[in-house]
């Protein structure tokens, strides 16, 4: 059997960066900076106030009280600035440009707030309540690096820097398609021997978790041209694929039927305990990557955690590293198959403690959505005494 470490640097020598594309500023939550990015300006631009009050001269300040006349009053974005003379104030608004003259703010609290002349309680120093220009970020200096995940704060200084447009690797967009002939879309009654279509949904929401777009596309049954042709309706718009089901050794099996004779995709036997069969390659004019995981509900989402979600990160250009794990004391006992690692389902406690959950089998969903770790048990060990430090996946 070929090894999880193996097949997965299989799927990374396959995957590529996407190329960068120029896209709007609304658009590019969650890709990849394809551009180091400057301001083309200071932040902020110009001295402006910190605080609602008087722009006064520091020096004028010297014996308080002291009452000054009131000469202008500078709001938010006034272009016109009258220079506060010797002996003089204006009254000014947070973010207002400093008026030339003035060293220092005095706020409106240390005032009586009069508007044609004012009485100010209290003294300040030059550079009182300025915030100077350049203090955020230079003319010219790089705010953002080639590389960065773009969030919402790394949104917010792309247009703080006056950028309507960047190069980004984009999300890619991944097309899930679940097979199998006893699926029914949730929502509608189940008839003799059906279940209800959880795969496709635990997959789509799993790639929009790490980072993707993902279209789940309707319900396959059994028919591999069927399969074949849902598949070339779907390539125009798929940066990847990933389909559940139809993979392992039935007789009715339609996308290892349709894509076995194609040539391009293998399928092979992962020693993994759940999620051992396994389909990866690529398919249509665009080598498109397909992932071809199996149905078990706990084996697909495995599955994708340990070769979906690191050829997600190389599609979006970010540094494919090793699965951050940890390190837990087993709670109970543990058993796994000989020859195949184990990815049992865990709860981590913050006691540094690891249970297995109730219900092990790679049909057990409910099972799996109580777990918050993967517990890691290597090929070679088939047994675990409670007590043993395992490593820890955490989900
Ligand atoms: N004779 C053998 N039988 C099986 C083997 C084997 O080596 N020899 N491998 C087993 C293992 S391990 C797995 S995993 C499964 C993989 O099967 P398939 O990928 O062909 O998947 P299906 O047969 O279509 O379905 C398996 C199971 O999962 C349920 N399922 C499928 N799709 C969904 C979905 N979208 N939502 C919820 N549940 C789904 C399906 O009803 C089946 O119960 O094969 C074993 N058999
Ligand atoms: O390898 Mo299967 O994935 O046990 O359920």
């Amino acid at each position: 059997m070929k090894s999880v470490d193996a097949h997965l640097a299989e799927v990374l020598a396959t995957i590529r960066p996407l190329a960068p594309l120029e896209m709007e500023l609304e658009r590019a939550l969650g890709t990849t900076l394809a551009e180091d990015v400057s301001s083309p300006v200071p932040l902020p631009p110009f001295d402006n106030s910190a605080m609602d009050g008087y722009a006064v001269r520091s020096a004028d300040l010297s014996s308080i009280p002291v009452t000054l006349p009131v000469v202008d009053d500078v709001a938010a974005g006034s272009g016109e600035l009258r220079a506060v003379g010797p002996g003089h104030t204006v009254r000014i608004m947070t973010g207002a440009p400093v008026p030339p003259g003035a060293d220092a703010v005095v706020p409106v609290e240390w005032t009586d707030g009069g508007t044609a002349s004012v009485v100010i309680n209290r003294g300040a120093s030059a550079g009182n309540a300025i915030r100077r220009a350049g203090e955020d970020v230079q003319a010219g200096e790089i705010v953002l690096k080639s590389g960065t995940v773009i969030g919402p704060t790394q949104l917010g200084i792309l247009a703080g820097v006056g950028r309507r447009r960047v190069w980004v690797r984009p999300r890619p967009r991944v097309v899930v398609i679940a097979t199998g002939a006893e699926l029914v879309e949730p929502g509608n009654t189940l008839g003799p021997g059906q279940i209800w279509d959880s795969n496709s949904y635990t997959l789509a929401a799993a790639v929009r978790h790490a980072g993707g777009e993902s279209f789940r596309v309707g319900i396959v049954g059994d028919d591999p041209a069927d399969f074949l042709d849902q598949l070339d309706a779907q390539l125009v718009r798929a940066d990847v694929v990933i389909t559940s089901g139809g993979v392992s050794m039935g007789a009715y099996e339609p996308v290892k039927e349709a894509l076995s004779p194609l040539g391009t995709v293998r399928f092979e036997r992962v020693a993994m305990q759940p999620g051992m069969p396994q389909g990866f390659g690529v398919v249509g004019e665009d080598h498109v990557p397909i992932f071809a995981l199996p149905g078990n509900p706990v084996s697909s989402f495995v599955s994708f955690v340990l070769f979906v979600e690191p050829a997600l990160r190389k599609m979006k250009g970010l540094p494919v590293t090793p699965h951050a794990l940890g390190r837990a004391t087993t709670a109970g006992p543990l058993r796994s198959p000989e020859g195949r690692r184990s990815y049992l389902r865990g709860v981590l406690s913050s006691d540094g403690t690891v249970a297995p959950v109730h219900g092990q089998g790679s049909h057990q969903l409910a099972a799996l959505a109580t777990a918050n770790c993967l517990i890691i048990v290597p090929e070679d060990v088939t047994e675990l005494p409670a007590g043993t430090v395992v490593e820890v996946l955490p989900l």
